[in-house]
């Protein structure tokens, strides 16, 4: 007799920037798209990708970075953050293979420490990047701030999202610590994010690439209008998104539009190549710079921008 016990639940990717959190997401959920939240900033809310097997339902949700926080918005983040570690079945911490533990990662053990209920595992990611007597070190560091810190990993797993290198056990592992629970979602799934909160998502990450450090949480998009554009023939339709760009100053605009307007259209064109990948459609995306005055202080300004 074979064990026909059905489990599903969710697990959590925490981590500095690049630690590999969306590559590892991607590289469980199987697929390139972007998974994304209901809410649109996702990166920044909440992430989800939905693993689908024949024993079980593994919905990977991803958090914003915890920082410490200077404005209205950073706080709402953390405590964000915080909820959401303590409502997940694992949260796992990824730790690149590739760089010694550090400040960062001991105040994010330190936060989670404090949520006592959750399952914790630690994750080297990157190890493709290494020597095996590299990751061998990086492990016992990993194993020594856990107990530094009053963390008891539930388990320590070597992956390379790249290489696919125990991505599979990864899974495996999450899916031991899920509860018997019925399916959440449709076979198939990949996310339970409305396509607006997708495209909104990625515009977000391509009007950021190159000027993060300068813009790093000014950013906001809100998709106004999208629909297939109704005079088009049925074999060849055309995705019309009308999107608006919010910063919160005069001069981070000048940084988003560029040169006469040269970042601006290719920001424009990065984000119209990834929508167009991801729904399969062509796409015409008009794009638009906007101020929303210091939006992150603003509580009204926040709900509006899906905060
Ligand atoms: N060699 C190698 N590079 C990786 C691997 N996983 C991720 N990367 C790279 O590391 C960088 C950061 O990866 P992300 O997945 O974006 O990291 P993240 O933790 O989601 O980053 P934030 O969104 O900034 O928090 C990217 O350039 C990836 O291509 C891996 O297994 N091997």
């Amino acid at each position: 007799m074979t064990d026909e016990t059905y489990k599903s639940g969710f697990a959590c990717f925490v981590g500095r920037p690049n630690a590999g959190k969306s590559t590892l997401t991607n590289a469980l959920v199987g697929s390139k798209v972007v998974i994304t939240s209901s809410k649109p900033q996702t990166t920044r809310t909440v992430v989800r990708g939905i693993v689908h097997r024949d024993d079980a339902q593994l919905v990977l949700v991803d958090t914003p970075g915890l920082h410490k926080p200077r404005t209205l918005l950073g706080e709402r983040l953390n405590d964000l953050v915080k909820t959401t570690w303590a409502e997940v079945d694992v949260v796992a911490v990824c730790f690149p293979a590739n760089e010694k533990p550090g400040p960062g990662d001991r105040f994010i053990v330190n936060e989670l420490a404090k949520v006592r209920k959750s399952v914790k595992f630690a994750i080297a990611t990157k190890t493709d990047l290494v020597t095996s007597e590299q990751l061998g070190e990086h492990l016992l560091a990993i194993a020594e701030l856990g107990r530094e810190t009053g963390t008891e990993w539930a388990q320590i797993v070597p992956v390379s999202a790249h290489s696919g290198d125990q991505v599979q056990l990864l899974a495996d592992l999450f899916v031991d610590q899920l509860p018997e629970g019925p399916q959440l979602y449709p076979d198939g799934e990949l996310s339970d994010a409305p396509e607006e909160a997708i495209v909104a998502e990625l515009i977000r990450e391509a009007s950021l690439e190159g000027v993060r450090d300068e813009l790093p949480h000014s950013i906001a998009v809100v998709v106004e209008e999208m629909g297939l554009k109704e005079d088009r023939p049925a074999d060849k339709p055309l995705l019309y998104i009308y999107a608006n760009l919010f910063v919160e100053r005069d001069s981070q605009k000048g940084i988003i539009i560029g040169h006469k307007g040269a970042r601006l259209k290719e920001v424009g064109m990065a984000a119209r190549k990834q929508i167009e990948a991801i729904l399969g459609t062509p796409v015409y995306l008009d794009l638009r710079v906007k101020i929303a005055k210091d939006w992150q202080r603003d509580p009204r300004q926040l709900r509006k921008l899906g905060f």
